[in-house]
């Protein structure tokens, strides 16, 4: 059957052409909440721009829901969150309109600068008024940039090849990165005192959410003029529209709003500020580019892949899967087997990575796989890369994770210890190349199993006679025994077996072998 897919907002053709050669596409703009609420349960996949609020009750009904992309950057009109919990990848297309966004902020800037929207409306008008709309140059003027990601560090270059002086504030680049490019990094504090003109390029988020407010535009310099071609709210509007009034901010730009259209807003009706309709991821080039990066992750999700950006998932770089892929694989088998050797509700979990393990760059991928392999079998809801962490936290469930160099005589080791109400269990695994992973130890007992297949894992008292009986009792469940291995402390104490078996074993022959004289526990997993 072929996957459907939503598409809420205008897309480019280049994207709905590579959508519709693996799905049925319907394009259907302009919906309420309510008509997506209504329609949504029959998609596979929905795509957007920020024109759509995917809220937690469009998610909720979205029951076949597999993947939600936003054709840009921004995800603030989605929410993620619920997104998560339900276990739906959610990925943007953060690269493909940065050129247009940063190209649109230069425009912002240099009509600002020389009041060109003002003034073409004026002589439009009939008037020739040389004098009203004298400029200000850029030349040798500070600009300060808030948020020095793609989108800022790229205005920052094309405003030095003005002659502009560059200072940015961004507490998650470092100093060295932006002087790399020649910008200044500032606090926040230093960078409103400075700047000749304010550009903000951050998301919006609780931190940036009316970063520029009336206590803020008071320290900046008298006559700044201010840019936000991000999201609407990074400044307060209503200070601005004070600040614009009172001649303190002597312009603004804006291209987004903190409700978009903006009805009613006084920074409409004033000739200091200028606006667009949010306009700038609005090029022919960045819309092609943001349909077709996202229109190719969801055919890659929907076909059981992974996608490049997304938004809720720690997912593996290419350049990080050669190393991460085995331990992965390992890492869901022993979390499989680890379930179903334990009873109970499970309490606790510690997942120590040690040695080369210890190394891995992305052990917080890892250990969701864990999770998965351990959740995955015994919860109703399908448990993925997305959600794994969020259903562990919901359920109760407390992790730990740690590295160290001990690696217990391998060259790298992953440990995990399982407390539940009623018992603790452990297994540790090691990888000694890309298709090759033991079970190492099961319970503090040495073992060397290979993670696939069926096995019959029993502690006993280590006496003659023990093993024998479960082996009869297999053979007569016509089950047979590839391979046994016994682990021990001290002879004559308890010990644990291992038996694999090539097929599952019966529960009646189960519960005979666990009634075996000195069998003090025997459990059959499938790994
Ligand atoms: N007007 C439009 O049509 C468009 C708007 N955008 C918006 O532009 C903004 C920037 O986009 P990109 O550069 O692509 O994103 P990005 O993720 O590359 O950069 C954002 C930067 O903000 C920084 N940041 C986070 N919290 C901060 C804080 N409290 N103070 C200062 N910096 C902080 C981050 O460290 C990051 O470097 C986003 O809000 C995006 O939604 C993007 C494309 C088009
Ligand atoms: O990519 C972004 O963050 C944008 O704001 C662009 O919005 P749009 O896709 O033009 O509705």
């Amino acid at each position: 059957m072929k996957y459907r897919v939503l598409v809420s907002d205008p897309l480019a053709e280049e994207g709905i052409d590579i959508l519709k050669e693996f799905c049925d596409v319907d394009v259907n703009t302009g919906l309420t909440e309510n008509q997506l609420v209504d329609i949504i349960g029959d998609y596979d996949a929905l795509l957007v721009r920020s024109g759509t609020e995917v809220t937690a009750q469009v998610i909720d009904a979205g029951d076949k829901l597999k993947f939600i992309g936003r054709a840009g950057a921004g995800v603030d009109n989605i929410d993620t969150e619920a997104a998560t919990r339900r276990g739906i990848i959610v990925a943007n297309a953060p690269e493909g309109n940065t050129l247009a966004a940063t190209e649109h902020t230069m425009a912002m800037m240099l009509s600002l600068a020389r009041n060109i929207p003002q003034a073409t409306a004026s002589l439009k008008k009939g008037e020739w008024k040389r004098s009203k709309f004298m400029g200000v140059e850029l030349n040798d003027k500070v600009l300060g940039v808030m948020g020095f990601g793609r989108i800022g560090r790229e205005v920052a270059k094309r405003a030095q090849a003005m002659q502009m002086k560059c200072i940015a504030y961004d507490p998650f680049i470092t100093k060295e990165r932006a002087a790399s490019l020649g910008v200044e990094m500032v606090p926040l504090d230093e960078l409103f005192r400075r700047a000749d003109v304010i550009t903000v390029h951050t998301p919006l988020i609780k931190e940036t959410r009316h970063v520029i407010n009336t206590e803020s535009i008071a320290t900046m310099k008298d006559g700044v003029r201010l840019i936000n071609c991000a999201r609407g709210g990074i400044i307060d509007e209503e200070a601005l529209a004070e600040a614009v009034a009172s001649g303190k901010v002597a312009g603004a730009a804006l291209d987004v709003f903190e409700s978009e259209p903006p009805a009613g807003s006084p920074l409409l009706d004033t000739d200091k500020v200028i606006v667009t309709p949010h306009l700038g991821a609005s090029t022919v080039e960045a819309q092609k580019n943001v349909a077709v990066s996202v229109a190719n992750q969801c055919i890659s999700v929907l076909e059981g892949g992974s996608a490049k950006y997304v938004v809720n998932a720690p997912m593996i770089p290419a350049e990080q899967q050669a190393v991460v892929e085995p331990y992965a694989m390992l890492a869901q088998k022993m979390g499989r087997l680890l379930i179903q050797l334990t009873e109970g509700r499970l309490e606790s979990l510690e997942i120590t990575y040690g040695g080369e393990a210890a190394e891995l760059p992305n052990t917080k991928f890892v250990t969701r796989v864990i999770l998965k392999g351990m959740l995955d079998p015994i919860l109703q809801a399908p448990v993925n890369m997305v959600n794994a962490e969020f259903v562990a936290k919901e359920r109760g469930i407390r992790m730990s994770e740690t590295t160290t160099e001990e690696a217990q005589g391998f060259k790298n080791i992953i440990s995990i210890a399982a407390k539940t109400d009623r018992m603790t269990e452990s297994v540790s695994g090691s990888v000694s190349g890309p298709d090759h992973a033991r079970i190492v130890s099961i319970g503090g007992y040495m073992t060397d199993l290979t993670p696939t297949g069926h096995v019959v894992i029993s502690r006993h008292t280590d006496k003659p006679g023990v093993i024998g009986k479960a082996a009869t009792i297999l053979g007569r469940a016509n089950v047979n025994i590839a391979g046994m291995q016994v682990g021990r402390h001290k002879p004559g104490e308890e010990a644990l077996m291992v038996l694999t078996v090539d097929s599952v074993v019966p529960a009646d022959a189960m519960d005979e072998i666990k009634k075996i004289d000195g069998i003090h526990t025997a459990k059959h997993a499938e790994i």
